[in-house]
């Protein structure tokens, strides 16, 4: 298929080589939040900051609050104290289009099973057009080249008129990443989104998130519960325990006393133990990626 490109809003921005963490801008930015459920906080004094070009990974035990953070962050559930900014703006007050420029990807994709690639990609642009444009599925050519564009960035552009029910689950959850991108967003929040996938195309999935992060200002913040692909594919590691933020690292410091602290001490010995107490882990081979 070939399409002429140059009147769809572009996706493509420069590679930001060199530039270093002081010069990117941050994207999100969470300061002390906090939210209760019945008493108990399921987050508790959170702060932390997302820049652009960045791909963080959150980690944590089952319960820690990972979701209701991210709950949070996409304004799905108020906060009880604490404040959240994208681009600095409070997001509590962001409304339509501003709104959109929180994108998430789920772990079991979200699609509409009946509709095309392009079309479950359209549905990115629906903060964008005119209600009955939506529901009449009418889109501008502008709108659908830059669906076309978004689905060729994942690399699904020859699937953009296959029904999304008889993809494979990596490329349903690639569909859902080029609906995330339709909607041209400050930053990708991603919850456990390579949970339901083999590790192949876990792997797939999460090198695409991280190649977006860097080719464009689009900040990437990911759950994950496999330490080895936080390791392999993020920039910096956030952990939560019991609600607590724990530790917020550059990847490379991610250590056996960091994996500890958030998990307890290791049952399988899967990860590489350091030499010395505070030493980084060797990267770990292919055949540890899915090993906790
Ligand atoms: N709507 C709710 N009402 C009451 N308690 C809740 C609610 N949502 C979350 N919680 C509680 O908040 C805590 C954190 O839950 P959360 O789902 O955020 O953890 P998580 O880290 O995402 O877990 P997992 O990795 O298993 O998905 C848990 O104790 C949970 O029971």
């Amino acid at each position: 298929m070939s399409i002429e490109l140059t009147a769809a809003p572009s996706l493509a921005l420069p590679i930001v080589r060199g530039a270093t963490e002081q010069h990117r801008l941050p994207r999100l930015a969470v300061a002390g939040i906090t939210k209760r459920f019945s008493g108990h906080a399921a987050i508790d004094d959170v702060t932390f900051s997302v820049r652009e070009h960045e791909f963080v990974a959150l980690l944590g035990p089952s319960g820690a609050g990972k979701t209701t953070l991210f709950r949070c962050v996409t304004g799905l559930i108020a906060t009880d104290r604490g404040q959240i900014r994208l681009d600095g703006e409070d997001v509590s007050t962001l409304q339509g289009h501003a709104r959109r420029r929180i994108a998430v990807v789920f772990q079991q994709f979200n699609l509409v099973s009946r509709l095309t690639a392009l079309e479950n990609v359209l549905a990115g642009r629906l903060g964008y057009v005119p209600l009955w444009r939506g529901w009449l599925r009418q889109f501008e050519r502008a709108d659908r080249l830059l669906g076309l564009e978004c689905l060729d960035r994942v690399g699904l552009l020859a699937q953009a008129s296959q029904r999304a029910d008889t993809l494979s689950g990596g490329q349903q959850q690639r569909v859902a990443i080029a609906r995330a991108l339709a909607q041209q967003p400050s930053i990708i929040v991603a919850d456990e989104p390579v949970a339901s996938l083999d590790p192949n195309a876990g792997a797939g999935v999460l090198e695409l998130l991280r190649e977006i992060a860097r080719s464009g200002g689009v900040a990437v913040i990911c759950s994950l519960h496999q330490v080895p692909f936080a390791r392999t594919y993020a920039d910096r590691i956030i952990g939560l325990s019991c609600g607590r933020m724990v530790i917020d690292v550059p990847t490379q410091e991610f250590d056996e006393a960091a994996y500890v602290r958030l998990y307890g001490a290791q049952r399988n010995g899967s990860l590489t133990p350091p030499t010395q107490e505070g030493a980084p882990m060797k990267p770990p081979a292919q055949n540890e990626l899915y090993a906790s």
